[in-house]
Protein backbone atom coordinates (compact mmCIF):
# COMPACT_ATOMS: atom_id res chain seq x y z
CA UNK A 1 0.00 0.00 0.00
CA UNK A 2 1.11 3.31 -0.59
CA UNK A 3 0.88 5.03 2.34
CA UNK A 4 -0.90 5.43 5.64
CA UNK A 5 -3.67 4.69 7.93
CA UNK A 6 -2.50 1.36 8.72
CA UNK A 7 -5.03 0.95 12.13
CA UNK A 8 -8.24 2.50 9.90
CA UNK A 9 -7.51 0.42 6.77
CA UNK A 10 -9.10 -2.84 5.85
CA UNK A 11 -7.43 -5.78 4.91
CA UNK A 12 -7.08 -5.67 1.15
CA UNK A 13 -9.30 -3.07 0.21
CA UNK A 14 -6.81 -1.31 -0.95
CA UNK A 15 -4.52 -2.27 -3.85
CA UNK A 16 -0.57 -2.35 -3.47
CA UNK A 17 1.57 -0.29 -4.39
CA UNK A 18 5.89 -0.32 -3.75
CA UNK A 19 7.30 2.52 -1.07
CA UNK A 20 10.36 4.03 -0.72
CA UNK A 21 11.74 3.87 2.84
CA UNK A 22 10.69 6.05 5.32
CA UNK A 23 13.10 9.05 6.00
CA UNK A 24 10.47 9.27 9.59
CA UNK A 25 7.96 6.78 10.12
CA UNK A 26 5.58 6.07 7.81
CA UNK A 27 6.02 4.97 4.54
CA UNK A 28 6.04 7.00 1.68
CA UNK A 29 5.49 6.27 -2.25
CA UNK A 30 7.36 7.22 -5.33
CA UNK A 31 5.16 8.71 -8.30
CA UNK A 32 4.61 6.28 -11.08
CA UNK A 33 4.92 3.06 -8.49
CA UNK A 34 1.22 2.81 -8.36
CA UNK A 35 -0.95 2.10 -11.47
CA UNK A 36 -2.56 3.29 -13.73
CA UNK A 37 0.10 6.51 -12.42
CA UNK A 38 0.80 9.96 -13.67
CA UNK A 39 2.70 8.15 -17.30
CA UNK A 40 -1.26 7.55 -18.33
CA UNK A 41 -2.43 9.74 -21.10
CA UNK A 42 -3.88 12.90 -20.41
CA UNK A 43 -7.69 12.22 -19.28
CA UNK A 44 -9.24 11.83 -22.32
CA UNK A 45 -12.21 9.92 -22.95
CA UNK A 46 -13.36 7.86 -20.78
CA UNK A 47 -11.51 4.60 -20.49
CA UNK A 48 -14.14 1.65 -22.15
CA UNK A 49 -14.90 -0.85 -20.14
CA UNK A 50 -13.07 -4.51 -19.39
CA UNK A 51 -12.89 -6.70 -16.57
CA UNK A 52 -10.59 -5.29 -13.96
CA UNK A 53 -7.01 -6.24 -13.30
CA UNK A 54 -5.88 -7.80 -10.24
CA UNK A 55 -9.18 -9.37 -8.88
CA UNK A 56 -12.36 -8.55 -7.96
CA UNK A 57 -14.05 -9.98 -10.96
CA UNK A 58 -15.63 -6.39 -11.74
CA UNK A 59 -16.84 -5.65 -15.07
CA UNK A 60 -18.13 -2.63 -16.54
CA UNK A 61 -18.90 0.07 -19.35
CA UNK A 62 -16.51 2.72 -18.56
CA UNK A 63 -14.53 3.90 -15.94
CA UNK A 64 -13.46 7.32 -14.96
CA UNK A 65 -10.49 8.90 -12.15
CA UNK A 66 -11.68 10.83 -9.35
CA UNK A 67 -9.45 12.81 -6.93
CA UNK A 68 -9.61 13.88 -3.65
CA UNK A 69 -7.35 17.03 -2.69
CA UNK A 70 -7.77 19.06 0.13
CA UNK A 71 -6.05 20.38 3.47
CA UNK A 72 -4.79 17.30 5.89
CA UNK A 73 -7.76 16.39 8.44
CA UNK A 74 -10.98 17.96 6.33
CA UNK A 75 -11.72 14.04 5.91
CA UNK A 76 -10.47 12.68 2.21
CA UNK A 77 -10.36 9.22 3.46
CA UNK A 78 -13.14 8.96 5.73
CA UNK A 79 -15.03 9.77 2.05
CA UNK A 80 -13.63 7.60 0.20
CA UNK A 81 -14.30 4.99 2.83
CA UNK A 82 -17.45 5.33 3.70
CA UNK A 83 -18.26 5.53 -0.18
CA UNK A 84 -16.49 2.15 -0.75
CA UNK A 85 -17.05 0.51 2.75
CA UNK A 86 -20.35 2.35 3.85
CA UNK A 87 -17.94 2.51 6.73
CA UNK A 88 -17.22 5.99 8.94
CA UNK A 89 -13.69 5.86 10.24
CA UNK A 90 -14.22 6.92 13.52
CA UNK A 91 -11.15 7.05 16.03
CA UNK A 92 -7.71 8.46 15.94
CA UNK A 93 -6.52 10.72 13.32
CA UNK A 94 -3.64 9.76 11.17
CA UNK A 95 -2.33 11.72 8.27
CA UNK A 96 -2.22 9.84 4.39
CA UNK A 97 1.29 9.94 3.41
CA UNK A 98 1.63 9.83 -0.25
CA UNK A 99 -1.34 8.51 -2.54
CA UNK A 100 -3.37 5.04 -2.23
CA UNK A 101 -6.36 4.65 -4.36
CA UNK A 102 -9.67 2.30 -3.97
CA UNK A 103 -11.88 1.45 -7.09
CA UNK A 104 -15.99 1.37 -6.96
CA UNK A 105 -18.09 -0.02 -9.80
CA UNK A 106 -21.76 1.91 -9.66
CA UNK A 107 -24.95 1.23 -11.56
CA UNK A 108 -25.96 4.51 -13.36
CA UNK A 109 -29.08 4.28 -15.62
CA UNK A 110 -28.50 0.72 -15.83
CA UNK A 111 -24.55 1.19 -16.81
CA UNK A 112 -21.70 -0.51 -15.02
CA UNK A 113 -19.42 2.96 -14.11
CA UNK A 114 -16.04 2.17 -12.66
CA UNK A 115 -14.78 4.98 -10.18
CA UNK A 116 -10.91 5.25 -9.66
CA UNK A 117 -11.12 7.18 -6.82
CA UNK A 118 -7.39 8.39 -5.50
CA UNK A 119 -7.13 9.59 -2.18
CA UNK A 120 -3.94 12.10 -2.10
CA UNK A 121 -2.31 13.18 0.99
CA UNK A 122 -3.82 16.95 2.33
CA UNK A 123 0.18 17.51 3.74
CA UNK A 124 2.10 20.18 2.21
CA UNK A 125 5.20 17.97 2.09
CA UNK A 126 3.39 15.17 -0.15
CA UNK A 127 2.62 18.02 -3.01
CA UNK A 128 5.16 17.28 -5.46
CA UNK A 129 4.08 13.36 -5.22
CA UNK A 130 0.28 14.62 -5.55
CA UNK A 131 0.88 16.65 -8.72
CA UNK A 132 1.73 14.08 -10.78
CA UNK A 133 -1.47 12.34 -10.61
CA UNK A 134 -4.05 15.30 -11.65
CA UNK A 135 -3.26 15.06 -14.93
CA UNK A 136 -5.26 12.25 -16.13
CA UNK A 137 -7.99 13.03 -13.79
CA UNK A 138 -11.43 13.27 -14.85
CA UNK A 139 -12.87 15.00 -11.95
CA UNK A 140 -11.40 16.43 -8.85
CA UNK A 141 -13.45 16.66 -4.95
CA UNK A 142 -12.09 19.54 -3.35
CA UNK A 143 -12.82 19.25 0.21
CA UNK A 144 -12.72 21.81 3.05
CA UNK A 145 -13.88 21.11 6.68
CA UNK A 146 -16.88 23.62 7.73
CA UNK A 147 -15.72 23.83 11.17
CA UNK A 148 -12.07 24.48 9.83
CA UNK A 149 -11.71 28.20 8.70
CA UNK A 150 -8.18 27.28 7.63
CA UNK A 151 -9.48 24.73 5.76
CA UNK A 152 -11.78 26.92 3.56
CA UNK A 153 -9.46 29.90 3.15
CA UNK A 154 -6.84 27.01 1.48
CA UNK A 155 -9.49 26.43 -1.06
CA UNK A 156 -8.21 29.56 -3.33
CA UNK A 157 -4.32 27.65 -3.11
CA UNK A 158 -6.09 24.64 -3.97
CA UNK A 159 -7.68 26.32 -6.66
CA UNK A 160 -4.68 27.48 -8.29
CA UNK A 161 -2.77 24.10 -7.96
CA UNK A 162 -5.92 22.32 -10.06
CA UNK A 163 -5.00 24.92 -12.74
CA UNK A 164 -1.47 24.04 -12.99
CA UNK A 165 -1.80 20.71 -12.74
CA UNK A 166 -5.36 19.37 -14.15
CA UNK A 167 -6.81 19.18 -17.29
CA UNK A 168 -8.58 22.48 -18.76
CA UNK A 169 -12.01 20.20 -18.61
CA UNK A 170 -11.33 18.10 -15.53
CA UNK A 171 -15.15 18.41 -13.52
CA UNK A 172 -14.36 20.18 -9.99
CA UNK A 173 -16.61 19.93 -7.16
CA UNK A 174 -16.23 21.59 -3.93
CA UNK A 175 -17.65 20.10 -0.45
CA UNK A 176 -18.24 21.33 2.60
CA UNK A 177 -17.31 17.95 4.87
CA UNK A 178 -17.85 17.54 8.90
CA UNK A 179 -21.29 19.25 8.49
CA UNK A 180 -22.38 17.06 11.20
CA UNK A 181 -20.56 19.24 13.98
CA UNK A 182 -22.77 22.12 13.12
CA UNK A 183 -22.09 23.70 16.51
CA UNK A 184 -18.79 24.33 15.73
CA UNK A 185 -19.18 25.74 12.04
CA UNK A 186 -16.83 28.19 10.98
CA UNK A 187 -17.65 28.51 7.55
CA UNK A 188 -20.79 29.98 5.94
CA UNK A 189 -22.83 27.74 3.28
CA UNK A 190 -23.09 31.18 1.62
CA UNK A 191 -19.28 31.76 1.96
CA UNK A 192 -18.98 28.75 0.09
CA UNK A 193 -21.65 28.86 -2.48
CA UNK A 194 -19.83 32.12 -3.39
CA UNK A 195 -16.88 30.57 -3.77
CA UNK A 196 -18.03 28.25 -5.79
CA UNK A 197 -19.84 30.21 -7.70
CA UNK A 198 -16.51 32.33 -8.63
CA UNK A 199 -14.66 28.99 -8.66
CA UNK A 200 -17.18 27.66 -11.44
CA UNK A 201 -17.50 24.47 -9.54
CA UNK A 202 -20.55 22.55 -7.79
CA UNK A 203 -20.89 22.64 -3.99
CA UNK A 204 -22.18 20.03 -1.82
CA UNK A 205 -22.33 20.17 1.88
CA UNK A 206 -22.53 16.90 3.90
CA UNK A 207 -20.86 15.03 6.57
CA UNK A 208 -19.83 11.30 6.26
CA UNK A 209 -21.71 10.15 9.07
CA UNK A 210 -25.21 10.88 7.41
CA UNK A 211 -26.73 6.77 6.25
CA UNK A 212 -25.70 6.90 2.45
CA UNK A 213 -28.88 6.75 0.28
CA UNK A 214 -29.87 3.11 -0.09
CA UNK A 215 -28.30 1.59 -3.79
N1 LIG B 1 -17.33 14.94 12.78
C1 LIG B 1 -16.80 14.48 11.65
N2 LIG B 1 -15.52 14.09 11.65
C2 LIG B 1 -15.00 13.62 10.49
C3 LIG B 1 -15.77 13.54 9.29
N3 LIG B 1 -14.96 13.07 8.31
C4 LIG B 1 -13.76 12.86 8.88
N4 LIG B 1 -13.76 13.19 10.19
C5 LIG B 1 -12.63 13.11 11.14
O1 LIG B 1 -11.59 13.98 10.69
C6 LIG B 1 -10.31 13.41 10.92
C7 LIG B 1 -9.51 13.42 9.64
O2 LIG B 1 -10.13 12.57 8.69
P1 LIG B 1 -9.32 11.96 7.45
O3 LIG B 1 -10.31 11.38 6.51
O4 LIG B 1 -8.24 11.05 7.90
O5 LIG B 1 -8.65 13.29 6.84
P2 LIG B 1 -7.81 13.45 5.47
O6 LIG B 1 -8.36 14.60 4.73
O7 LIG B 1 -7.74 12.15 4.76
O8 LIG B 1 -6.37 13.86 6.05
P3 LIG B 1 -4.94 13.65 5.34
O9 LIG B 1 -4.81 12.17 5.15
O10 LIG B 1 -3.91 14.17 6.32
O11 LIG B 1 -4.92 14.43 4.07
C8 LIG B 1 -10.55 12.02 11.50
O12 LIG B 1 -10.37 12.07 12.90
C9 LIG B 1 -11.99 11.70 11.15
O13 LIG B 1 -12.61 10.85 12.09
C10 LIG B 1 -17.15 13.96 9.32
O14 LIG B 1 -17.90 13.94 8.35
N5 LIG B 1 -17.60 14.41 10.54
Amino acid sequence: MSRKKTPKSKAGSAPATSALPAANGPRSVRPGTARPGPKAPPNGPPQPGRSSIGGGGDFYDVAFKVMLVGDSGVGKTCLLVRFKDGAFLAGTFISTVGIDFRNKVVDVDGMKVKLQIWDTAGQERFRSVTHAYYRDAHALLLLYDVTNKASFDSIQAWLMEIQEHAQDDVVLMLLGNKVDSAQERAVKREEAEKLAKGAETALHQGPQRAPLPAA
